[in-house]
């Protein structure tokens, strides 16, 4: 999925959010997007997802299945969460019981009964996680998802989406609570001043590997920084 010189704003001649955005979603990744405050990591998301078109620009190869999970989720419904799980499943024609067996992963297997108004924040943010789920999505969209899920769930998540990415789907995560901050293989991309800078390497560069004995490592390091390349210690 590529997006090309892609521009958004909310209103007409309201300020530009993003300008000039290109970038490709890799494949099998999971990305996490960073930023401060009103940089515009949520738009950015929402861009992704096809929950808002470009102003300008052109979004293509976007993957049939989408899943989302917006930061807040609309917790005033008049459902169970099992209920509203049948029915988003039913609406994507895929089975509901994948939401179960998310549930399950997520723990939040007891809980299907309740209704949603009468769940705690941090229960409501995981029925839009499962919602987001279902279906295999060939692109997962989520929003802040670390935000108020407790501590066991915490440290699941990141494996659990490592794992969706290994099956081919790109999931991007924005991400304030730096829940991601170990998962290794993980994409970076930095939202700020309208622009999203990638870390890709222009086509001219490459990457190359060398192993070392550990005593000459640093020494390595330091030569080859001295010589102008870019060089970290793994
Ligand atoms: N629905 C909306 N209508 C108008 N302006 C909006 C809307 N949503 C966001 N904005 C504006 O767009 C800019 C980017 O907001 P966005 O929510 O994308 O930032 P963010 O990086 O996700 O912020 P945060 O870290 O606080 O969640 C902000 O100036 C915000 O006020």
């Amino acid at each position: 999925m590529q997006l090309e010189q892609v521009a958004f704003r909310y209103r007409r001649r309201a300020p530009w959010v993003l300008r000039d955005v290109t970038l490709t979603v890799p494949r099998g990744r999971v990305i996490e997007v960073s930023g401060a405050n009103g940089a515009g990591k949520s738009t950015l998301l929402r861009l992704l997802a096809g929950i808002v078109p470009p102003v300008r620009g052109r979004v293509s190869e976007r993957p049939a299945r989408v899943g989302y999970a917006p930061e807040r989720f609309p917790a005033a419904q008049p459902f169970s969460a099992s209920d509203y799980l049948a029915h988003m499943a039913k609406i994507r024609g895929v089975p509901f019981a994948g939401a179960a067996d998310w549930a399950e992963r997520l723990g939040f297997a007891g809980l299907l009964g309740t209704r949603l108004p009468d769940l705690s924040k941090g229960s409501a943010h995981k029925v839009g996680l499962i919602q987001a789920l279902l279906g295999s999505p060939g692109l997962l969209v989520l929003d802040e998802p670390f935000a108020g899920l407790d501590a066991d769930t915490r440290a699941a998540l990141p494996l659990l989406l490592a794992d969706i990415a290994t099956g081919g789907t790109s999931v991007v995560v924005s991400d304030h609570q730096a829940g991601l901050r170990e998962l290794p293989g993980i994409v970076r991309w930095q939202v700020s001043g309208h622009k999203v800078t990638t870390g890709d390497l222009p086509d001219e560069y490459a990457i190359v590997e060398v192993t070392v004995p550990v005593d000459e490592a640093g020494t390595l390091v330091d030569r080859l920084t001295a010589d102008g390349y870019r060089a970290r210690r793994r």
